[in-house]
């Protein structure tokens, strides 16, 4: 049996325990529904599923209805910031496209007509109830490197406080392949931590995580999630529907970045948005697990754009597990990718299975010649420099994905 919602924002009214606080013993983290209501700050995601009508473009009325929901909040206090996909359906229309594109370069040109349009539309309906938005276009680059991450931070907080309604999607026209979150999700739970939101709700085409994807007759809906192991068993698609990125693994992801930062989340479907903010029994509320992590240790374990892979020996492999090592030369036995110093890599141990992601201290150029070497010899050979860690641990971030839940095909 799946385990029920504790009462209370942090299961601590009444008789009923707090369900959970491995990591956290003595801290209240939000582990009930209770906290949305009484939410300070809240993030919230709208998919392009939600976004786009039938005939794949821009679906106005849903996006009004969003609105006058968040609007409705913010009247009563709270302060929202709203990560919007749609850019790219909203440029279908105008491009004279019939259907999403797929290619990378028609997909940036739909995304850069479609988000000035997004934007627009946004800004009339929020106008509607006297309230501004500001545009905010970020990148995985803004959420990994520290001087951006910075750079985002303080542009929210300042439209915030001035009482705008920050409209946050990824610049989808700019961004690469290989640096880029493809889907809004993983952003959203980032920007909630950016923000120090106080909840995040996940709007989609679906009410909630479901025991089996919801295409499949008999799938119910999961009401509570106080610790993703729970679900590892249930099976998600990275498939979603046919205008989504990332199906139900990217919100999953998502869920795992903000509970483990202490963001509970309420994923659930865009029609339910009012119920949703309000505490209702609607969709997946998903308990906080860990207290709020440095922005640093967040954008290490969670930078989209991993670089490079070093593959290192048992010995490094378990040192650095041990938890106080960090990644010499000596135990490097080969490197993938091509990356700067201060690139985010994988660690992956010789049996394949990655066990940490750290900041790299040299360049892919650099380290095939030190690979395997001890660092007095290397200070000796190549001077003083090159006898550092290869990554330190304070730049290393253990792996944490051991209950990622399981992916199907289907
Ligand atoms: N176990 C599951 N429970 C709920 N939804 C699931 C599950 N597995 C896969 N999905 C799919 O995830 C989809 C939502 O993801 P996506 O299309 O990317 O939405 P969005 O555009 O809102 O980001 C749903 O349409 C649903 O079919
Ligand atoms: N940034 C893109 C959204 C990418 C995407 O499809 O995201 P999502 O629908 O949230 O899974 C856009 O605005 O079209």
């Amino acid at each position: 049996m799946r385990p029920t919602e504790p009462t209370g924002p942090t299961g601590r009214n009444g008789a009923t325990p707090a369900p959970r606080l491995a990591h956290d013993v003595g801290v209240n983290l939000p582990v009930s529904r209770s906290a949305l209501p009484v939410a300070r700050r809240v993030v919230v995601k709208i998919g392009s599923s939600s976004l786009t009508g039938p005939d794949g473009r821009l679906d106005v009325d849903a996006l009004r209805s969003l609105v006058d929901v968040l609007a409705a909040r913010r009247a009563a206090g709270t302060q929202v910031v709203l990560v919007t996909s749609g850019a790219v359906s909203a440029g279908v229309g105008p491009l004279g496209l019939s259907t999403r594109p797929r290619d990378l370069a028609t997909l940036q040109a739909a995304a850069s007509v479609g988000q000035g349009l997004l934007v627009a539309r946004y800004t009339e309906a929020f106008a509607h109830h006297g309230l501004g938005v500001g545009q905010v276009l970020l990148t995985a680059e803004d959420t990994v490197r520290r001087v951006r991450y910075k750079n985002a931070e303080r542009a929210l907080s300042r439209l915030l406080t001035l009482g705008v309604v920050p409209v946050v999607n990824e610049n989808d026209a700019v961004t690469t392949d290989g640096f880029k979150f493809g889907d809004n999700d993983r952003l959203a739970a980032l920007v909630s931590h950016l923000v120090r939101a106080d909840a995040l709700v996940l709007l989609t085409d679906v009410d909630g995580l479901h025991d089996a994807p919801p295409s499949h007759p008999g799938a119910r809906r999961i009401p509570y999630v106080g610790d993703l192991a729970e679900v590892a068993d249930v099976p998600v698609t990275a498939r979603g529907s046919a205008l989504g990125t990332g199906g139900m693994v990217t919100k999953l992801e998502s869920v795992r970045i903000a509970t483990a930062s202490g963001i509970p989340v309420v994923l659930t479907a865009a029609r339910n948005a009012a119920g949703a903010l309000g505490g209702d029994d609607v969709g997946t509320f998903f308990a906080a697990t860990g207290r709020r992590a440095s922005a640093r240790r967040l954008w290490i374990a969670h930078a989209a754009g991993v670089r490079g892979q070093l593959h290192v020996d048992d010995g490094a492999a378990r040192a650095v597990l041990g938890g106080r090592a960090s990644l010499l030369p000596a135990g490097i036995t080969r490197v993938e990718g091509e990356f700067d110093a201060g690139d985010p890599v994988d660690l992956v141990a010789p049996d394949g299975t990655v066990v940490a992601r750290g900041l790299v201290a040299f360049d892919s150029q650099e380290l095939p010649a030190l690979l395997g070497r001890h660092t007095a010899d290397l200070r000796e050979e190549l001077g003083e420099g090159y006898d550092r860690e290869v990554v330190h641990r304070d730049d290393l971030v253990l792996e944490p994905r051991a209950a990622r839940p399981r992916r199907t095909s289907s």
